[in-house]
Formats: structure tokens, sequence, C-alpha cells
């Protein structure tokens, strides 16, 4: 009420109008800042990006080719989202995606890169359909409540266990597939401590406590002079320590990715018949995606008492636009990043904050030797700890019944140990659907889940069956 009497007193001026900010009772200073918390969470993958692509894709000039093509599909799918969906959220050429992209269709399947581009392209238009025909929606208003509130924890496993991983706090093992780091190792103790820092300033509420952490990490890094530029637990920085320390070394000078751009070829994906991978490509979105902007929806309260958000077809189809985009520009699919959440947890809630990440990528073109400075130790904590607000609402799932517990514990446990938002979604709608079918509890789910949980299992037999 206050806001509402507050914002008819004085007039609002026309970002605030055009954002909504007064509406939900947001600040531009607060966006800006929150947009600022989310670049630096997610501008790892400027260089993430290019090694996992550059091992499928030779041009020349490969790595910074396609570190400006990460930027530029980055930026438009932020600006999209932003400014047409006006949501909070950033996007960026996906994890997992990328890999599927390189590894898998075209070393694996040997597809020529540039087909490989015209089936991302092709996912992104049924994306955008499925979007405004609104048929994404009533998947997403099929969903229980409770897997729900299990899909906004599971990311929040996924993010935790992706800073823990970036930290070094977990490792691979062998003998168990993961460990405990050793604990001495810079970037370990390094994001150990900027967790602690983080907390404190978040438990004393201080405003901007997520990037005051970032930041204060990062200090400390180039202060103590810890190993993390070099031989840290961040590859990319490691490959690519750009940061030379000197003034003008923050500098870079931004390159038109010409090989890329363009290069897509739709017509050979057709003609090819990639159905099978213009289908995983769009599958593996679809349920990642869908579970991001749910799951970040909740985070943010944006969804009504039935469990929709606002806007919800606009929405959708933004990231399906941002996927062809990208792939016009040369990259994997682009989606909905789940390190929005960190921006959330600053107080973003409008497109100011998605418009202000989708800037700080176009200027990343040109400084993205500063970008590299922030080593993955110091955004490791802020993952981690967005990671445990996002577990919140599984207290509201009803644990005491087996049959909303089990399928809620396999979402939350599926994501950070498949290391996939799709197959956690995917496992908690299949068993939601087979234990409320034998169980004589058949008609309190919807008929689409029943359809969408067929589709999910068949997909996976014909995984197996490959
Ligand atoms: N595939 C993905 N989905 C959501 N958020 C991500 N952040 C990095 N990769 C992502």
């Amino acid at each position: 009420m206050s806001d509402v009497s507050q914002s008819r007193a004085v007039p609002a001026s026309g970002l605030d109008r055009f954002f909504g900010l007064s509406a939900q009772g947001s600040t531009v200073s607060r966006e800006i800042r929150a947009g600022i918390t989310t670049f630096l969470t997610m501008s790892y993958i400027l260089f993430v990006n290019p090694q996992v692509l550059g091992t499928a894709i030779h041009v020349p000039n490969a790595f910074v080719q396609l570190l400006m093509t990460t930027a530029i599909a980055a930026a438009f799918g932020c600006l999209v989202m932003g400014l047409i969906a006006r949501y909070p959220f950033a996007q960026a050429p996906g994890m997992g995606l990328n890999a599927f992209f390189a590894f898998t269709v075209v070393q694996g399947m040997g597809i020529p890169w540039q087909t490989a581009l015209g089936a991302v392209f092709i996912s992104g238009i049924l994306f955008v359909l499925l979007s405004v025909l609104g048929a994404r929606q009533a998947i997403v208003q099929a969903i229980p409540t409770s897997l729900k509130f299990a899909i906004t924890g599971g990311i929040g496993a996924f993010l935790a266990f992706l800073g823990l991983k970036n930290a070094g706090i977990v490792v691979s093992n062998p003998a168990t597939l993961v460990g405990l780091g050793s604990l001495t190792a810079p970037p370990v103790w390094l994001s150990m401590l900027g967790l602690i820092i983080t907390a404190v300033l978040m438990t004393r509420r201080v405003t901007g406590a997520i990037l005051w952490g970032i930041l204060a990490t990062t200090l400390i890094a180039i202060l103590t002079g810890a190993a993390v530029y070099a031989g840290g637990a961040n590859g990319a920085l490691r490959a690519f320590p750009g940061f030379d320390g000197s003034f003008l070394g923050i500098f870079g000078t931004p390159v038109w990715p010409s090989s890329l751009v363009g290069q897509l070829d739709i017509a050979g994906a057709v003609g090819l018949g990639l159905l099978s991978v213009v289908f995983t490509f769009f599958f593996v979105d679809f349920f990642d995606a869908t579970g991001t902007l749910t799951g970040l929806s909740q985070r943010a309260g944006f969804l009504d008492e039935k469990g929709n958000m606002p806007r919800a077809r606009r929405l959708f189809a933004m990231d399906g636009l941002a996927a062809m985009f990208g792939a016009f520009m040369g990259t994997s699919t682009t989606t909905a990043y789940v390190e929005s959440a960190s921006g959330i947890g600053e107080g973003g809630r409008t497109g100011l904050t998605a418009v202000t990440v989708g800037v700080l990528f176009l200027l990343s073109m040109f400084l993205w030797p500063l970008a590299s400075a922030i080593p993955g130790a110091a955004t490791a904590p802020a993952l981690i700890l967005v990671g445990a607000l996002m577990m919140e609402g599984v207290r509201h799932v009803d644990w005491d019944d087996i049959s909303e517990g089990l399928p809620a514990f396999l979402t939350i446990i599926a994501m950070p140990l498949t290391f996939s938002i799709a197959n956690g979604v995917s496992l908690g709608v299949i068993s939601y659907c087979a234990i409320k079918l034998f169980s004589g509890q058949m008609r309190r789910v919807s008929p689409i889940l029943y359809g969408v949980a067929a589709l999910l299992l068949i997909r996976y037999i014909w995984l197996v069956g490959e």
C-alpha cells in the first residue's frame, strides 16, 4: 500500500514506469547493483564457453572470436529479457548445452559445427512457437506445487555444487566420484574466507552483501598474491590470464567474429535428418530453461497463488529468441541463467537488472581482461550462499507423504549429481506420476503431466538404446 501511495505522491520517472520499479518496491541503484552481482557470478562464461566450443569450432583466432560471440549472444539475451519480457533474469550460452554441442554432436557424431548450429536454431524456433501457443505455460501449470518448490531447491543445490567445484572444495575422486579438496590450496581457503565474509555481511543485512563479498575476496586474492589466477581451480583463468595487473592491461580490443556470424546451416540440419539432435537440444533446453525460469520466479516472488508467472508467453519466448540469435552468432544454445538468483538475492526485481547485465556483457567486449581478474574462488561463495537461499521453499513439501516427498527429493538430488537441471525435473515428474498412478491417487495429477512423463520416459529409453 505504502509503495503505491508513495509512487502517486512522487511522479514516477519514465524509467520507473517502463520497468515498474516502484510497483516492485525497487530502485534504480538496487537494480544496477543486482545486475553487477549477476554479471560477476556469470562472467566466467566469457572464458569457459570459448574453451568448450573451441574444441569443436576451428576458425582463425578462435578463442577471441568465440569470446566476442559469447558476449554478444549473452548481451542480446539479457536485453530482450529485460526490455521485452521485463524480468530480472540474465541469459548466456548454457553450460551443459555447450558441452553437448562440442563433445557429443560435433566431435562424437562427426556433424559439422555449422550444421549443429542449424539444429540449435531450429530448436529455438520450436521453443518460440510452443511459448507463443501457450504450451510451456500449460506444462508449468501442470507441475504440482511440491515439485515447483523442489525444482527451486534443486537448482540451489546445483548452484552450490557449481560453486564448490569452482572453488576446488569438492574435487573428483576416482574411487568415490567426489571428495574434499585440499583445504590449504589457495582457491579453497580463499573461497571459504569469502563465504564467511559474505554470510556475515548478509546476516548483518548489509546492502550489496553478495557484491561486496565478491569484491572483497578478489581484493584479498590480489593482496595476498594467492595463486588463483594461474594454476588455480578456475581453468579458464589458467588458460587465459588476461589481466596483467597494469592499468592498460584491463582494456582489450573487440574483434568482429566474422568466421562465426551467419555460418549456421539450417538446410543442412534439416537435410541430414538431425531429428534426434534437434530434439535433444530442444528437450534439454526446454526443461533446463523452464525449471530455471520457474525457480527464479518463485525465488523473486513472481508466482501467483496458482503458481503462474505474469507475461509468461513473452518470458518463455525470449529464451527461444535468444537461442535463435545465439545460433546465428555462432554459439550453442543461449538460455536463462540460474546465476540470476544472485542478483535476485541483492533485491533485483525488474527488467533493469537484466538490462544492466546486458550492458556489462557489451562492455566486456572491451574490458574482458578486467572481467578475468575476478577469480572463480571469489564468485564461488555467491553461488553457495544463493544455493542456500534457494533451499528455503522446500519446507513447503509434505515430507510425511512419500508420494510427494520422494519425487521432490529425487528432483533436488538429481540436479547436482547428474549436473543437469533437466534431469532433475524429468526424474521428479516421472516418479511423481508413477507413484500417484499406482497408489490410487491417479486423479490428483493433471493429464498434461502424465503426457509429459510418458514423453520423458520414452526419451530416456531412446537414449539408452542409442
Ligand atoms: N545450462 C544452464 N542453465 C541454467 N543456468 C546455467 N548457468 C550455466 N549454465 C546454465
